[in-house]
């Protein structure tokens, strides 16, 4: 299972996570992690990949500081998809993915040489037939799903995918996440994916994160999380949860509820 403890994140002086503590959030689940614009959800999930450094806190994951295995075993442990993929690698994505998994140490050498499981990921995915193209002239959707098969071949304990379905046809969205929390059941991981689109987290998640400007605002059940006072005092939108007629729910928008803040601006870079 995976627990934040009192993370904070900074980007120079600028605090951008403060005093974040979630979780234990188990394994064989899917948790969504949301937030509007600029609160902190990607400089999270790069913290927990050890991508940027924590000026405090602790990443637990099966009651084990992640900092103190080293590069190497957070590696094995800890695959990370970022929101956007390097625009010019000209590898095919078979490639890509085989290397993917030859970055990481010990047993799954072994698998990565099997290059039969690397075919069937990518046919799980929908890929298949794209396995000898090259990444750099797939569509956007086409590179999003190369970049899920990169990170799903290394069969990571906590997988984190920032917004991993932004570029993704609705069928393809629905796809890959029934194939994630195949995954996640299956393999026993602890899954967390950034998302803006608050339907499918409150279909698909078996958790939800909630960030408003770099603070937890609420944790726990979809259906507890996503609701008419957290998406005014999240979103400043007036909105409301409801029931569709197939039993499943519904976030429906009415308006505007209060005029938001300006998104902070990035840090102005140094001379
Ligand atoms: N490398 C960086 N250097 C300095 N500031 C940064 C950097 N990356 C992000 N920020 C700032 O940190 C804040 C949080 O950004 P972050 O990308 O974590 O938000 P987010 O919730 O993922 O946003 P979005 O939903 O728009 O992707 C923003 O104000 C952003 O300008």
């Amino acid at each position: 299972m995976l627990e934040l403890r009192r993370l904070d994140v900074a980007y120079g002086r600028r605090a951008i996570v403060e005093d974040l503590s979630a979780g234990p959030l188990a394994a064989d689940t899917v948790t969504a992690l949301l937030g509007p614009n600029g609160s902190g959800k990607s400089t999270l999930l790069k913290a927990v990949a050890g991508l940027v450094p924590l000026r405090g806190g602790q990443v637990l994951l099966d009651g084990r500081d992640l900092a103190d295995g080293g590069f190497a075993q957070r590696a094995r442990q800890v695959a990370y998809l970022p929101q956007s993929l390097p625009a010019a690698v000209h590898l095919r994505v078979f490639e890509s993915v085989l290397a993917a998994a030859h970055a990481t140490v010990g047993s799954l050498r072994a698998q990565a040489a099997d290059t039969g499981a690397v075919m069937a990921l990518l046919e799980r995915l929908g890929i298949g037939h794209l396995a000898l193209h090259y990444l750099d002239r797939l569509s956007g959707g086409q590179k999003q799903l190369a970049g899920l098969a990169q990170a799903l071949v290394r069969q990571p304990r906590l997988l984190l995918l920032d917004e991993p379905l932004s570029a993704l046809d609705l069928n393809h969205q629905f796809h890959v996440l029934d194939l994630l929390r195949e995954e996640t059941r299956e393999r026993g991981l602890v899954t967390v994916i950034v998302l803006h689109d608050l339907n499918i987290a409150l279909r698909h998640a078996d958790r939800c994160l909630l960030m408003r400007g770099g603070r937890l605002l609420a944790e726990g059940a979809p259906r507890d999380v996503v609701t008419a006072e957290t998406l005014a005092a999240a979103y400043g939108v007036r909105g409301r949860v409801e029931t569709c007629s197939r039993g499943l729910p519904q976030v429906i928008i009415d308006g505007l509820a209060v005029s938001l803040p300006p998104l902070s601006p990035p840090m102005p870079p140094t001379p």
